[in-house]
């Protein structure tokens, strides 16, 4: 169908106003497709799946005409703004900083549902799309108003399509490790993650901090904080062997190697996010792979670092330094 890519207007979920791409449907519906990005970008309401991507659903899920429903009003949806609104920035960061087009390199269409579930307390990424709950209003309120959440989501996809990190304990948690690291690059101004749309009423808390994960109490073993060192790594079955939670470990080298500092006795020399996000993109798309474990985490990081700075560089040396400090030989 004939696609007139056009601007939309509408508010956040904090009320900021948004400027997006949208498009009109041949059949005189406006709807948040940005045909301007790659293959398109696609966000609609869980309860309400515009005709526009009938073709797309339907080979996916099946959905058949009758629950195809015209859906119109997103733009006084701020869920809907800015779930389109985060996609487009996170294509763009892939875009301009590692030159790469979309998740599969190939301008994937990125599709974005919002309102899943009822008051669901989460965002995940199911392989396909990714999905955005309101949260309780009290935990959370709505995921998609997160940038850093929109960046950790769609980093799944693109580490499912280079590295292919398995969900489960070391790898699992790398895996989860290189959403919160991307989700920190492209949510710039800090180092937390989930701070913008955990806890509406409590300021300055967060679901998980990389520069201080120690700070925040860890819900597997609440007496204690999350693990910032390999030898505080949880060692048990829950969270698929914790990767929600020895991720941590991880963030903590990359927050090192990023801003520098000390911990644990060893002293790292930042290398600026600038370079720490090309040595964890390089690392996580040309040298690990399904069951890559802390260790060869810390080789492939070495190893970018060599091929973007040299072996004898600051850089090198202060990938070596960060691992050193979270106890990851
Ligand atoms: C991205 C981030 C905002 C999101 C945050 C999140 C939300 N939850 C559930 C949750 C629910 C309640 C609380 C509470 O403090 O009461 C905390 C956490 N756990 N993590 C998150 O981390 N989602 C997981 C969802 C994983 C789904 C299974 N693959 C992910 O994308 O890795
Ligand atoms: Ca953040
Ligand atoms: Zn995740």
């Amino acid at each position: 169908n004939a696609i007139d890519n056009m601007t939309g207007f509408g508010k956040g979920v904090f009320g900021e106003k948004q400027k997006f791409e949208i498009a009109k449907g041949d059949d005189g519906q406006y709807y948040l497709y940005d045909g301007t990005r790659g293959k398109g970008i696609h966000t609609f309401d869980a309860k309400e799946i515009p005709p526009f991507i009938f073709n797309i659903l339907s080979g996916l899920f099946g959905y058949t005409g009758e629950e195809i429903k015209s859906n119109h009003k997103f733009f006084s949806d701020p869920a809907a703004v800015d779930a389109h609104v985060n996609a487009e920035k996170v294509y763009d960061y892939y875009k301009d900083t590692f030159n790469r087009n979309s998740f599969d390199n190939e301008g994937a269409q990125l599709i974005s549902s919002v309102h899943v579930g009822n008051g669901w307390n989460n965002a995940a990424w199911n392989g396909v799309l990714m999905m955005y709950g309101d949260g309780d209003g009290t935990t959370f309120t709505s995921l998609s108003g997160g940038l850093d959440v929109i960046a950790h989501e769609l980093t799944h996809a693109v580490t499912e399509r280079s590295a292919n990190l398995v969900y489960e304990g070391e790898p699992g948690a790398l895996n989860e490790s290189l959403s919160d690291i991307m989700g920190a690059m492209v949510d710039r101004d800090d180092w937390q993650m989930g701070e913008d749309i955990y806890t509406p009423d409590i300021e300055g808390d967060a679901l998980r901090s990389l520069n201080d994960p120690a700070s925040i109490p860890n819900p597997l073993n609440p007496s204690e904080g999350y693990p910032d060192n390999y030898s505080k790594r949880y060692t048990g079955d829950l969270d698929h062997g914790g990767v929600h939670i020895n991720s941590s470990i991880n963030n903590k080298a990359a927050y090192l190697l990023s801003d520098g500092g000390t911990a644990y006795g060893v002293t790292v020399k930042g290398v600026g996010r600038d370079a720490a996000e090309q040595i964890y993109y390089r690392a996580v798309n040309n040298y690990m792979t399904a069951n890559s474990d802390f260790s060869m985490m810390r080789q492939a990081a070495i190893q970018a670092a060599t091929d973007l700075y040299g072996a004898d560089s600051s850089q090198v040396e202060s990938v070596k330094k960060a691992y050193d400090a979270v106890g990851v030989e």
